[in-house]
């Protein structure tokens, strides 16, 4: 009944569209015509004025599936015919090659010359002459050279004729400038095979090459433990093992008053704090993470290495347990001693008002993240970002958190960011809260720039925040442009970088913690 409505009612535009269909010898076109023609049955559909009852609406609604429900078989069954033509193809061209590679065999009269001179024909010629060894005379490391196998002994003719591998050239310099520094160690390009079995990055060491002099101590405030550790531990640097220590202008006043044997220098002003990693080798630090953050923003370039004693609640840059100091230091100071180079990222706010002019604000060195969030607006922030020129997406919702891999374990965490080993070269984009279902969490290679704009149609302000400090205010127009700093910050392992960081995850976490199942019960 159905398919009689449909006759009585559609015969004509459908049949033509089905003809086409049928007709179309053009790949890409059929399926297009198939769901091109069910579109115009609808189309008709709703067009044509149909005079009559309910129950004719339905026989002929029936009869459109029906309809519909054939057109899709006919773009099936030829995407299914294409998809065997295609096979059909593929096993001619591998009979054909066969066949040429069985003739080439049967050829009595071919000598290993020959055949030798056939293989040189095929060989790729060597480079031009401006290339210098493994590295060209632009700095760029590349490999060229890609010479068929010489046939010795016992010559495989076949896979010289049967094909060559095409040169290539890979190269790569520091921030996109192809001319810039290179790494020899990173890809090899022995025959022209790219493997990356002689990567370097394994844990660093650090071995002294002269014996550390100057100890920085950075304290949390306001816990008595801290203060009386920090004072027993100058004693013991300064009386064996003749270390100059310096500390905060507040602790030099408040922490060691009582203590006037054992001198400690600290600095009086920004010029002072701004020499500091000229003067110190080592830096102590005595509180949990939040003091190592403490410790990395005094330092606005250069961080000499970083000894963190855990005397916080969590601690996953404080590896090293404080009753066990003297030993601790004692190997820090003889080194060698494994690290962490911890990436920061260096944050611009860009002014939209301040646009034209040449200095703006003074770039922030974050360990952990940058945040930007709606503060105190109850507005859903509205964020454009990009990455190096591409646009990356709009955010709305809460905010969003751009961190290291270090704050991989941080707020970026708790918003629903993996976790990151620390070493691994990545920067983390984290939305908070989104309203949208499909937003989840990035990681972008280290080298990307990011831009992170409030645009102009934002209902309210956004807020950035380094490391959980220094709010500031980002009107709509203002930006925020993040991207690696050079000068990370050194952090001394208590094992290696791996070990501390599972560790870390382990016992900060309790990551994955779960009573093992007994071996009672059901079993395969
Ligand atoms: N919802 C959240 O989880 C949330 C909210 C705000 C800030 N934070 C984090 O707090 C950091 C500031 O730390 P603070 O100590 O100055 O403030 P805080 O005293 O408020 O401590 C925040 C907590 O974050 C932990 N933490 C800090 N850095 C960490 C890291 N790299 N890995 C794992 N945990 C880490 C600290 O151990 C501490 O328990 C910010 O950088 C941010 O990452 C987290
Ligand atoms: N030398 C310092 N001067 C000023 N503020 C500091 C100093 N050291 C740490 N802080 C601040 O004190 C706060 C608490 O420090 P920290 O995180 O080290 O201790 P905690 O909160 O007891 O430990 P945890 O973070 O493991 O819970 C942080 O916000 C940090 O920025």
């Amino acid at each position: 009944m159905a398919t009689d409505a449909a006759h009585q009612v559609s015969d004509q535009p459908v049949n033509l569209d089905l003809t086409a269909s049928h007709q179309s010898e053009n790949d890409s076109i059929s399926t297009v015509s198939s769901v091109e023609s069910e579109k115009a049955a609808y189309e008709f559909l709703a067009q044509t004025p149909i005079k009559s009852t309910d129950k004719h609406l339905v026989e002929f609604s029936e009869a459109m599936r029906t309809v519909a429900k054939a057109l899709r078989q006919v773009a099936e069954g030829k995407a299914a015919a294409q998809a065997e033509a295609a096979e059909w193809k593929r096993k001619y061209e591998l009979e054909t090659a066969q066949k040429q590679q069985t003739r080439i065999k049967d050829c009595g009269t071919c000598t290993d010359d020959n055949l030798g001179k056939m293989a040189s024909q095929l060989s790729l010629e060597a480079p031009a002459s401006d290339q210098t060894g493994c590295c060209g005379n632009h700095g760029i490391c590349s490999h060229e050279v890609l010479q068929d196998e010489v046939p010795g002994p016992n010559p495989r003719p076949s896979l010289s004729m049967v094909g060559r591998k095409a040169s290539f050239r890979l190269s790569w310099g520091c921030n996109g400038n192809k001319n810039g520094q290179h790494k020899h160690d990173f890809v090899s390009f022995e025959k022209g095979d790219i493997t990356t079995a002689e990567r370097s990055s394994k844990q660093i060491l650090l071995k002294w090459e002269s014996r550390p002099q100057t100890v920085l101590f950075i304290t949390k405030p306001n816990s008595n433990s801290v203060r009386v550790l920090c004072a027993e531990m100058v004693r013991w640097l300064k009386e064996h093992k003749n270390i100059n220590v310096f500390v905060e202008p507040w602790v030099s006043k408040e922490l060691l008053t009582d203590d006037s044997n054992h001198t400690v220098q600290t600095w009086d002003n920004d010029d002072d704090k701004k020499m500091l990693h000229k003067k110190v080798d080592l830096i102590v630090t005595l509180g949990g993470d939040g003091t190592v953050l403490w410790a990395a923003s005094l330092f606005k370039g250069p961080v000499p290495p970083v000894v963190a004693f855990a005397m916080g609640s969590l601690g996953f840059m404080t590896p090293f347990p404080s009753e066990q100091y003297r030993g601790c230091l004692d190997n820090v100071l003889k080194g060698p001693f494994s690290i962490t180079l911890r990436n920061r990222l260096q944050c611009h706010v860009i002014r939209d008002a301040a646009k034209d002019e040449i200095v703006t604000e003074e770039p922030i060195l974050v360990l952990n993240e940058v945040t930007i969030d709606r503060g105190i607006s109850s507005y859903l922030t509205y964020l454009e970002c990009y990455c190096d020129s591409s646009f990356v997406t709009c955010v709305q919702g809460d905010g969003l958190i751009i961190s290291t891999t270090s704050g991989s374990t941080a707020y970026s965490l708790a918003a629903g960011g993996s976790m990151v080993h620390p070493q691994v070269p990545g920067i983390l984009f984290t939305p908070i809260c989104p309203h949208s279902l499909s937003f989840r969490p990035l990681i972008l290679p280290e080298y990307v720039t990011l831009r992170i704009q409030v645009p102009y149609n934002s209902r309210g302000h956004a807020w950035a925040s380094f490391d959980g400090k220094d709010r500031k205010q980002l009107a709509p127009g203002d930006a925020l442009i993040c991207s690696i700093s050079p000068w990370p910050v050194p952090t001394a392992c208590l094992v290696d970088s791996t070990t501390d960081f599972l560790r870390s995850i382990h016992e900060g976490l309790h990551w994955n913690l779960r009573k093992t199942q007994t071996l009672d019960g059901p079993r395969d």
